[in-house]
């Protein structure tokens, strides 16, 4: 499938995103209805940033929306902003909303629109001073009110919507793994499932730490069964609808992971038109 061009502007809707939260006006115009299709074409050149990417990832929790939209933010050169790692940092400050966010993260709730859309606004704020264009962005809009205060503040060009059966996405979440140390993200889940009634089987090695990290793993207290269980349910309840908010746009690009990185990262980067993207940016690194 191909990808997007958009027009190069600069990302500056912070203050109109907090401003859209605040007004009243929300749903108050149809939305446009854009069916044309995508054609990605990035920038390219070692000196410059993305300015054409303003992406989001939509996907249940723990269909791997970190992993691929970290690599893509390398990639191209534009910032990976996460919502749930705004939450999470939000609760290492021990700042005024950490016991707040911590019950409801620990429940596996959603934060209100006013706490995200506040969190979300001071990262793009800092973002915008430092000069970053364009963005990818996940966890963010994970209800239809997200999603349109989003509309009524930036175009987004691409939404990629990772899809895994929801038996693996338990097993990754429960194999999760993160490094106090140095952040990095590990998955001790080893996945076989065969193929069953039509559907793929589905492998999956786990992502093993190097040993220096081994002592230092930490799981994430929103990873158990029964909290995984809850977040899965509120996807299918409030974040499902985004999917065809999208769709209606002509936005929403389908990617069925079809096992782990080794083989789901080159198809990915087929699917958005940039295979070829990545074997010239590594020639010139
Ligand atoms: N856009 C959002 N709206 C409301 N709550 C959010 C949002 N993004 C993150 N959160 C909160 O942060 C938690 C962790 O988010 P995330 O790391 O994206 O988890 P997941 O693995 O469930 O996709 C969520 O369970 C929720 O409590």
């Amino acid at each position: 499938m191909a990808a997007i061009t958009r027009r190069a502007t600069r990302v500056s809707f912070v203050s109109s995103l907090a401003r859209r939260y605040l007004s009243s006006e929300l749903n108050s115009h149809a939305p446009p209805h854009n069916s044309a299709p995508f054609r990605v074409v990035p920038t390219r050149g070692d000196d410059q940033k993305n300015s054409h990417v303003r992406w989001v990832f939509l996907g249940c929790p723990g269909v791997g929306k970190g992993t691929y939209a970290s690599r893509l933010s390398s990639l191209l050169r534009v910032p990976h902003i996460a919502t749930g790692d705004l939450v999470r940092e939000e609760l290492a400050s021990s700042g005024p909303l950490s016991s707040e966010l911590s019950e409801i993260v620990k429940q596996g709730q959603l934060v209100s629109d006013e706490i995200i859309i506040n969190l979300l606004s001071k990262r793009l704020a800092a973002g915008e001073a430092k000069g970053d264009l364009g963005f990818i962005l996940d966890g963010f809009p994970r209800t239809i009110k997200q999603a349109e205060i989003l509309e009524g503040v930036t175009d987004i060009d691409l939404v990629i919507n990772l899809r895994l059966p929801e038996n693996v996405l338990l097993e990754k979440c429960l194999g999760r793994r993160i490094c106090n140390q140095c952040g990095g993200n590990f998955n001790v889940a080893s996945i076989d499932i065969k193929a069953d009634n039509g559907s793929p089987g589905i492998v999956m090695a786990p992502l093993l730490p190097p040993t220096d990290c081994i002592t230092k793993l930490i799981t994430r207290s929103d990873d158990t069964e029964a909290v995984v269980k809850e977040r899965l349910r509120i996807y299918n309840e409030l974040s499902r609808p985004v999917e065809e908010f999208y769709r209606n746009r002509g936005k929403l690009l389908e990617f069925n992971l079809p096992g782990g990185i080794p083989e789901s990262w080159p198809k990915l980067l087929h699917a958005l038109n940039l295979d070829d993207y990545e074997d010239k940016h590594s020639a010139a690194a």
